[in-house]
């Protein structure tokens, strides 16, 4: 593992890191905050997991994350959206290949090589994350924005019992009925949309429900709510009579002013839940 960058970030350290990643055939780039605490002992982590075109660093750099995780004595992780590099499928579309890669495993050419996030996401950075900085396996909770908020939700309510709590900021929230999700998982699971449920969170919230604490926001003036549908992940939330909490945010939109503007509210939350 290659370090790109490491500040001095409200007493703790913003680092930057590349690795060679087996799962996605490519090299690889994460942004993590570690606490002070981290110095001393492992400390509970958040994952954050970004939204289309975004890389490791938008949410890092844009959302005010840092300070309340400090607080917290929280680690925070960012990884990447996709696989990258010349020699990785890509699509002129921002919503399809590189940047676009939607947390999962794709099983069509020319996808399948490279675009295995799930596994990335679940499997091999934790592995990288565990080894090589001082993070407690048994506390982690996870977060995300729009296609990061699908990739947060599906795995805390796949991976049961690997998240204590999970929460999300303008979640596409139903993409097998959005052409945020449709068009991706036809290029990248096939046209048999039975492969499709496994990655929905409206679909995942009727089958399973998440046991652990739950916290989603929505921008009402977001300018993408009809390729979000919030309403379906909130009617599914009901018809499981799960509990939790479901925002709509009077005024704010689909951008990281959104995010910022609750990300310590969100932090706030794991935290306490991390905490129990
Ligand atoms: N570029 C797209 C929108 C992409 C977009 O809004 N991406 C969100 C996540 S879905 C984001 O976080 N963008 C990066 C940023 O704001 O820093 C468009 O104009 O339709």
């Amino acid at each position: 593992m290659e370090t790109i960058s490491e500040n001095a970030c409200f007493g703790g350290v913003q680092g930057v890191y590349r690795h060679a990643s087996a799962v996605l055939g490519c090299d690889m780039t994460f942004g993590l905050f570690l606490p002070a605490e981290a110095r001393r002992h492992p400390v509970p982590v958040l994952w954050y997991l970004s939204g289309l075109t975004c890389t490791h660093e938008n949410a890092m750099t844009k959302a005010g994350a840092q300070a309340h995780a400090a607080a917290h004595g929280l680690a925070l992780v960012f990884p990447d959206t996709s696989p990258r590099g010349d020699g990785v499928a890509d699509d002129d579309a921002f919503d399809l290949g590189q940047g676009a890669g939607f947390y999962v495993n794709a099983t069509r050419d020319p996808w399948a090589k490279n675009y295995r996030m799930w596994d990335y996401i679940t499997d091999e950075l934790p592995r990288v994350l565990m080894a090589g900085f001082a993070l407690e396996e048994d506390r982690q909770a996870i977060t995300g924005h729009s296609m990061g908020g699908h990739g947060a939700l599906s795995m805390a309510m796949q991976l049961p019992g690997r998240f204590a709590s999970v929460s999300a900021f303008a979640p596409i929230a139903n993409p097998t009925a959005s052409d945020w999700g449709r068009k991706q998982f036809t290029a990248y699971l096939g046209a048999d949309e039975g492969t499709w449920a496994a990655h929905d969170s409206s679909l995942l919230m009727l089958e399973h429900g998440f046991r652990g604490d739950l916290l989603i926001d929505q921008g009402a003036s977001d300018q993408f709510l009809d390729l979000l549908r919030p309403e379906a992940l909130a009617h599914a939330m009901a018809a499981r009579r799960q509990s939790g909490t479901f925002r709509m945010q009077a005024g704010y939109d689909h951008s990281y002013f959104f995010v910022s503007s609750f990300i310590g509210e969100h932090i706030a939350f794991h935290a306490k839940a991390l905490a129990k």
